[in-house]
């Protein structure tokens, strides 16, 4: 028998075996990362136009490989344009981000691995294009300072660390729960002057601080990386965006709905967050494709329930100034 990679006793019998491989690969691209090396190294271009690192592949192999003899039917990874057939006896199907936060390899900074889990139909598209909601697993493991998994089975979300004496990753939380008062938000701001008007205000709103209708002052993050960015609101509250814009190629977001949104929004709700594409509940979207994009919003519930409010505005109220906007103010 061979070593158990991650403690067991709560995740269901029949997740056990593909987590086991997950956990194993995480594990073993955790070490990679630590020695370092060109990992950076640019070494093509995926099906989705985006630049390949060395370890995009790395990664991409470590996770197929590991999951070839754990009951996984069908396999789609970010890095693949069509969904691989594993065990054809296996009764599950897994979605992966083998590598999140790409551009951050070179400078030693978190990165990540998401992963989503179906259960697998006759198809590997069947498996995949269906409802977000049809999860019945979900998380990712974060290479940072230390090198932790969350995870949800559908009843709350656990939070193991490996570790590195015996390379096993243990129960640390057995209940992560979101905290809901943060005064934090995370997005791209260079973008601003592509971002759609509710955005827009929504943002002006929260710079305004103390002096504007919140009359707060917000703190903001961005490490370009999913992974740190969730872990970071997971553990201490807060919002994040990646809205559409109107540069090429960003009509509807850039993160991915099947490899990136739908498993985080999982993690989220289980947390008692809750995640949107801007209005509607992403868990609530059928996915259509395979590399699907999404506007994707996250964290605390009110702070997500408020920028949808932000798109219900009339166009007059949301274009005004913030010191003219009467939203909120009341
Ligand atoms: O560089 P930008 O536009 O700020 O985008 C950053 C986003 O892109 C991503 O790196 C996309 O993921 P990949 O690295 O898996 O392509 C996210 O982790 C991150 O939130
Ligand atoms: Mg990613
Ligand atoms: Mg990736």
């Amino acid at each position: 028998m061979t070593a158990e990679t991650i403690q067991t006793d709560r995740i269901p019998r029949h997740l056990q075996q593909a987590m086991q491989a997950i956990a194993g690969a995480g594990a073993q691209l955790a070490a990679i990362i630590r020695r370092g090396g060109d990992l950076a190294a640019a070494v093509g271009t995926n099906s989705d136009g985006d630049r390949q690192k060395a370890l995009d592949v790395i990664a991409d192999d470590l996770f197929r490989e590991a999951l070839a003899s754990a009951g996984v039917r069908w396999l789609a990874s970010e890095e693949q344009e069509e969904t691989v057939a594993l065990d054809p006896q296996g009764s599950l199907a897994v979605a992966i981000d083998p590598l999140d936060g790409s551009s951050n390899i070179d400078t030693n900074v978190s990165i990540g691995t998401i992963f989503s889990i179906y259960p697998a139909a006759e198809t590997g598209e069947a498996s995949f294009l269906r409802p977000a909601r049809e999860q019945i697993g979900a998380g990712y493991i974060i290479y940072g300072p230390r090198c932790a998994m969350m995870v949800s089975f559908g009843e709350g979300v656990q939070q193991y660390v490996l570790d590195p004496d015996s390379g096993r990753f243990l129960l640390a939380e057995a209940r992560q729960e979101l905290p809901d008062c943060a005064f934090e938000f995370a997005i791209n701001a260079s973008n601003y002057r592509h971002w759609p008007q509710p955005i827009r205000a929504y943002i002006d709103d929260c710079l305004a601080g103390r002096d504007g209708p919140r009359e707060q002052n917000f703190n903001m993050r961005w490490i370009a990386s999913l992974v740190a960015e969730t872990h970071r609101i997971l553990i201490r509250g807060g919002v994040f965006l990646y809205p559409s814009d109107t540069r090429k190629g960003y009509e509807r977001g850039r993160l991915r709905l099947l490899y990136e949104c739908a498993p985080i929004a999982f993690l989220i709700e289980q947390a008692g967050g809750g995640a949107t594409d801007g209005l509607a509940p992403i868990l609530d979207q059928r996915i259509k494709a395979l590399h699907q994009r999404t506007p994707f919003i996250f964290g605390s519930t009110d702070k997500v329930t408020r920028i949808a409010v932000y798109h219900d505005l009339p166009e007059a109220e949301v274009s005004a100034l913030f010191g003219q906007r009467g939203l909120f103010r009341a």
